[in-house]
């Protein structure tokens, strides 16, 4: 494949002290951990060593996104590098499961709920109650936001939905302009993305998991198209295939192929 334009830099934030804890974050706000900011001074390192400089940075309205983005960008040196925030790149909202025990909900369910709960492409956890959801979105950050914006649940459909306007209208032109940008996102926020940029069926992102904090490449080629190129998605394919933790107690997830085994 023929590379034109510029590069595509995805990136899942450091772990976060509920993905440590094993517990359900969607929309709700956890710092990074320790092992997180660790992650994500390794990713801008990486970024450095293989000289892959992004022009623009882009987030979500969540701290563990803004702050690995934060240390990258200090990795790198850039700081005066402009910065956009979206609720587009936010993560999956997980509806009535934000905040519960990961291994409480296992026990409630039966595998196959919980993990089309976590994984299916097109159903959604139950939702969020309209009081826990009004304490949400009293934060500033969501004030003057339209009802669409503003989520009980999401299904990965949902997510992409509502990311492929940042694509298409922010993210695509960039590239076609020759820029690198760097989107730092989340875990099933990236899911639903790669799925839409490499083409991927419900049943391929159903087994697909990105690991955090290891960076990922997309170009367009010349028919507009895009790729990952030879060498993959991931720009540290030996950490990109260790395998996902999901914490004690609960069964290891599928291992993300440095190419995409989706
Ligand atoms: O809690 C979450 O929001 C996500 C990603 O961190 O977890 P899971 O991997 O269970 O979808």
């Amino acid at each position: 494949m023929t590379a034109s334009g510029g590069a595509l830099l995805l990136l899942r934030h450091g772990q976060s002290v509920s993905n440590a804890a094993d517990i359900f974050t969607g929309w709700s706000d956890p710092p990074l951990s320790a092992l997180g900011a660790t992650q994500a001074r390794q990713a801008g390192a990486t970024l450095d060593r293989l000289g892959r400089r992004p022009t623009s940075v882009h987030t979500s309205l969540l701290r563990r996104s803004i702050d690995t983005a934060a240390i990258v960008v200090a990795v790198l040196g850039f700081g005066r590098l402009p910065v956009h925030r979206s609720w587009r790149l936010n993560e999956r909202h997980y509806g009535a499961l934000t905040g519960r025990d990961k291994r409480a909900v296992a026990a409630e369910v039966d595998a196959a709920t919980f993990r089309a709960w976590r994984r299916s492409y097109a159903i959604a956890p139950p939702a969020m109650s309209e009081s826990a959801a009004a304490a949400m979105y009293a934060d500033p950050r969501y004030a003057g936001l339209p009802p669409e914006a503003l989520p009980r649940t999401e299904s990965l459909a949902d997510v992409r939905a509502r990311l492929l306007p940042y694509w298409s209208d922010v993210l695509r032109p960039l590239l076609v302009a020759g820029e690198t940008p760097l989107v730092v996102g989340h875990g099933n926020s990236l899911r639903a993305f790669v799925m839409h940029l490499e083409g991927l069926s419900p049943a391929a992102v159903e087994r697909l998991d990105i690991p955090t904090g290891v960076p990922m490449l997309y170009h367009l080629d010349r028919g507009g198209q895009t790729g990952t190129g030879a060498a993959g998605r991931y720009l540290d394919p030996v950490s990109a295939t260790e395998p996902v933790r999901i914490g004690p107690g609960l069964p290891a997830l599928s291992t993300p192929g440095p190419s995409g085994a989706g």
